[in-house]
C-alpha cells in the first residue's frame, strides 16, 4: 500500500532525529519539506516568528487551531515552562495519528493534549472538559475559513482574556480575508503583521500577531 506524506514525514523524523530532542525533530522536519517533500508546516522562517512571540508571553494555557502532524506543536511546547499546558485541535484522523507519534518522539507528551474534532464542537467544551480559564495565546493553523468563527466564538464563550494573544498562519498564503478585515477593524484587538514566507518557499505570507484589549 501506498504510504502517505505525513507518514514519510514521520519516517524522516524516526530516521534522523533523537527521541527526546525536540530541536531535532524541528530540524529533520524542515530538512525532509525543503529537500525531499513539501508540507504544510508553518516551517522554519514563520517558525522563528512563532518561537519569539511564545517567548515574549511565556503561556501557560495554550491552543493550537490545527494540528497536521505536530511541527508547529513541537516548536511551542518546548518552549513552555513546566506544568503549561498545550492543547491541539485536529480534525483529521489521519493527521492526529502521526502527529502523536512525532510529539512523543520529541518526548513532550507530557506538556501536549491532542483532541481529535471540529474545533466548533470543541471550543464550547473547553472549559469544562480541560479545566482551562482562559488561552494566553491561540495560535490558528486549520482551515482559513475557520479563523474568524472561531475567533467569534472563543470570544463568546470567554476563553480570551485582557491581552490574551491571538497568533494566524497564512494571512497571506493561502490567505484569510475576512479574519484579517475583522481583527483589524475591530476596536478590540491590537493587531500587528509580521510579513514572512510560505514555508519553505519564496511566495509572501505572513503571521497576523493580535492581542484582546477585553
Ligand atoms: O490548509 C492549511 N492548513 C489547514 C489544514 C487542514 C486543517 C484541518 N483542521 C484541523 C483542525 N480543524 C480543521 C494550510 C495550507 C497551506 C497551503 C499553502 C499554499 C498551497 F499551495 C497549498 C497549501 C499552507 C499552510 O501553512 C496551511 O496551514
Ligand atoms: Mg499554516
Amino acid at each position: 500500500t501506498q504510504s502517505t506524506r505525513p507518514q514519510r514525514l514521520l519516517n524522516a523524523v524516526q530516521k534522523n532525529a533523537t527521541r527526546g530532542d525536540p530541536r531535532s525533530v524541528v530540524k529533520a522536519i524542515d530538512d525532509f519539506c525543503r529537500h525531499k517533500e513539501w508540507a504544510m508546516n508553518v516551517g522554519d522562517e514563520k517558525g522563528c516568528i512563532l518561537d519569539s512571540v511564545v517567548s515574549e508571553i511565556n503561556p501557560a494555557a495554550v491552543l493550537e487551531l490545527g494540528t497536521y502532524c505536530g511541527y508547529s506543536t513541537v516548536r511551542i511546547a518546548r518552549l513552555l515552562p513546566p506544568h503549561a499546558k498545550l492543547i491541539t485541535l485536529e480534525f483529521n484522523p489521519d493527521f492526529a495519528a502521526i502527529a502523536r507519534q512525532v510529539i512523543a518522539w520529541a518526548g513532550l507528551e507530557e506538556k501536549v493534549q491532542l483532541v481529535e474534532g471540529a474545533s466548533g464542537d470543541w471550543i464550547p467544551k473547553m472549559k469544562e472538559q480541560f479545566g482551562i480559564t482562559t488561552f494566553d495565546l491561540v495560535f490558528l493553523d486549520h482551515w482559513k475559513d475557520r479563523y474568524l468563527p472561531d475567533t467569534k466564538l472563543m470570544e463568546e464563550c470567554g476563553l480570551l482574556r485582557k491581552g490574551s494573544v491571538l497568533l494566524a498562519d497564512n494571512v497571506i498564503c493561502p490567505g484569510t480575508p475576512d479574519y484579517l478585515e475583522y481583527i483589524r477593524s475591530s476596536p478590540r484587538y491590537e493587531s500587528r503583521y509580521f510579513k514572512s514566507h510560505l514555508e519553505y518557499t519564496k511566495v509572501e505570507d505572513g503571521l497576523e500577531k493580535s492581542v484582546f484589549k477585553g
